[in-house]
């Protein structure tokens, strides 16, 4: 059994409220994410979830509100900035270089992390090549983990769609973020893909303690995985608590839950 560090709080959403012309996306906006955990974000088709995470890893400015992240307060950040701060993410659909091999696209999360300069690493001499060996490591240590060291050096356009999002999953991972943001990790899986991906989504909280953040819709996993849930409407947070507070949240029932997903 997971035991997440309820204590410390990793990100703090504050208001935020975000509008796009007359669309509301966003209506003040207000929740935490705690160190170690899994947390979900649930809701019909259009209340923001997405916009929710673009706005925490810095693709979307909030119109009002601010973000809070590891101790430091910001309205405004830009992607670049939240995956060198400890944010990563996945995407909806599956945003790989698809002529590259598994191991080169999971290389590509490294990049944040390379210190030798340009030059250093075209002559791949001494420092620069003692940084690409631990590179590489943990690289095939990412593979080994997520049990795809069969297809490492398989172009991903050629994988199932499930691995394919596995390979994703990698990527983001050799990013060693803090705070790793799935957007629906099982969107177009079978079941045994999905029974795959959540194995892999305890593990990689388990194993590297990583915070989660998550949107899905696939209600049963979402209570299986998470320790606790968000749930937003027409942009504005309904309902937040453990999947049995808001499995009998009646204004969740109403506006989500009472219909099939
Ligand atoms: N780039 C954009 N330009 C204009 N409107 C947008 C943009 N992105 C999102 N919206 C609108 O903002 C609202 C929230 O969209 P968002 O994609 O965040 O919802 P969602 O909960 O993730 O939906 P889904 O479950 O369908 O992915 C919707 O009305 C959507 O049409």
């Amino acid at each position: 059994m997971r035991a997440p560090d309820t204590s410390e709080i990793l990100l703090q959403v504050e208001g935020v409220s975000l509008a796009f012309g007359g669309v509301k996306a966003l209506r003040e906006v207000s929740f935490n994410i705690k160190k170690g955990e899994i947390r979900a974000i649930i809701g019909p088709n259009g209340a923001g979830k997405t916009s929710m995470l673009n706005v925490i890893n810095g693709f979307y400015h909030p119109n009002h509100g601010a973000i809070t992240f590891k101790g430091r307060t910001r309205a405004r950040m830009q992607p670049f900035e939240a995956a060198r701060g400890g944010i990563a993410r996945t995407f909806q659909n599956v945003a790989l270089f698809k002529g590259m091999s598994a191991l080169d696209n999971i290389m590509t999360g490294r990049v944040l992390k390379v210190r030798r300069g340009v030059l250093w690493q075209m002559l791949r001499y001494g420092p620069a090549l003692k940084e690409e060996i631990e590179h590489r490591h943990r690289v095939e240590e990412i593979i080994d983990f997520l049990e795809i060291e069969a297809i490492r050096k398989v172009p991903v356009a050629r994988l199932p769609y499930g691995l394919q999002k596995r390979v994703e999953l990698g990527r983001a991972l050799a990013m060693e973020p803090d705070l790793l943001l799935l957007d629906e990790p099982m969107a177009g899986m079978n079941l045994e893909e999905k029974e795959d991906m959540s194995r892999f989504i305890i593990d990689v909280n388990n194993h590297y303690g990583t915070t989660i953040a998550l949107i899905e819709h696939d209600m049963a996993v979402v209570m299986d995985l998470s320790d606790r849930v968000a749930v937003l409407d027409h942009g504005v947070k309904i309902a937040d608590g453990t999947p049995d507070e808001v499995k009998s949240n009646q204004t969740v029932i109403d506006a989500y839950l009472g219909v099939a997903h």
